[in-house]
């Protein structure tokens, strides 16, 4: 069966459909990632969005049990060159058609998905639609710049109740923008008692579970739209130690007074270096966002930049001059892609520790 992809400047792609048979509309953004097409698919940071991949052949190792970043994927739609119809794996368990049928989340095969990374690359994020060969592209076109890209997505795919993945070490409250289970997974491995919360959490509520210290997580949309979120940073930065990563980086950013911009078509793939200022040392890095913190923001604020882009020199990690409070752009969860940067979060454990033994010591001294 065929179906279009029509972007809002006009340009319409014909290929084949697979996955599910719906039609959708959304931001057409692309990945660069060669591997991680299921952590992909699956990271509700795209929620809402029509996702290209520039990698030619999607699909090869199937679908496993295992590398989900999500329990239900919120894409909208998944565009790519070449589905491979007989995956071979020994964790495969299902193929993509399948899986993306099950999900109801349509795809397009079959079309020339570096001409369309080239598209957006030069106008920047389009919408686009995912529709039956039967649409007529003028009338698709026009709802398309009708169309406004809802707000809420973190609304959409927060978990609406606080729940616990229980453990031995420290408390970390993980305020759930968005959650990629691959954060959950770095903090669980290192022993940490976590209880996931949902985005519109109270610094009273976090403090109820008297953490050793917060996560702000990744999460989709325009980080402008959380603004309900800032007050809680802003208190919570000052009480306990914070790590912040993606989506959590852009509110710690706008909590403290900084500023955001959406970039031309984002930062997406497993290739992206990111030097870290204070050794001069470069990670290979993970990357999904489409806002970054804007650099001249920065100043008169108590924030310091930490980590910057080598391919644009945007602003790649900040911390806070007078609490432990660090965030990141990236993804050192990886999930997928490198994990160079995956010791920050020994940096946040050991934060922790220094926090929890000076309250030791604040306590000792206190006894005495
Ligand atoms: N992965 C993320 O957390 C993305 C952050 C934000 N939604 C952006 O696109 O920049």
């Amino acid at each position: 069966m065929k179906r279009q992809l029509i972007l809002e400047d006009g340009t319409v792609f014909l290929g084949e459909a697979f996955g599910g048979d719906v039609e959708k509309i959304g931001e057409v953004v692309f990945n660069t990632g060669m591997t991680g097409y299921q952590e992909i698919l699956s990271d509700p940071s795209y929620c809402g969005q029509i996702v290209t991949l520039t990698y030619p052949l999607i699909g090869n190792y199937g679908i496993n049990r295992d590398d989900f970043e999500s329990i239900n994927p919120a894409i909208a739609g998944f565009v790519v060159k070449e589905t491979a119809e007989l995956p071979s794996n020994w964790r495969n368990q299902l193929s993509l058609d399948e899986y993306l049928k099950m999900k109801n989340i349509p795809g397009i095969s079959g079309i020339d998905t570096r001409k369309l990374t080239r598209i957006i690359r030069k106008s920047g994020a389009l919408k686009g639609a995912l529709c039956n060969i039967n649409k007529d592209a003028n009338e698709v076109v026009s709802q398309l710049k009708a169309t406004v890209i809802p707000s809420n997505q973190v609304k959409q795919v927060s978990t609406k109740a606080p729940y616990s993945s229980p453990g031995r070490g420290p408390r970390v409250v993980l305020v759930d923008y968005g959650m990629k289970h691959g954060i959950l997974r770095e903090l669980t491995k290192r022993g940490c008692d976590v209880v996931v919360v949902p985005y519109n959490v109270t610094a009273e509520e976090v403090m109820q579970y008297h953490p050793d210290g917060v996560m702000l997580s990744n999460g989709p949309g325009d980080p402008k739209s959380v603004h309900e979120t800032l007050e809680m940073i802003r208190t919570i930065q000052t009480q306990v130690p914070l790590f912040g990563i993606c989506l959590g980086h852009q509110l710690f950013a706008l909590a403290n007074g900084a500023d955001t911009a959406k970039l031309k078509f984002g930062h997406r793939g497993s290739n992206h270096p990111v030097r870290d200022l204070r050794t001069g040392k470069v990670s290979i890095t993970s990357q999904n966002h489409g806002y970054t913190v804007e650099e001249l923001s920065i100043e008169n604020t108590d924030l310091i930049v930490t980590h910057t882009a080598l391919n644009d020199d945007t602003i790649e990690g900040l911390r806070h001059k007078k609490y432990p409070a660090f965030t990141v752009q990236y993804h050192p969860e990886a999930s997928p892609g490198p994990e160079d940067a995956n010791y920050l979060f020994n940096e946040f454990l050991q934060m922790i520790e220094a926090a929890t033994n000076k309250g030791e010591k604040t306590c000792q001294n206190a006894l005495i």
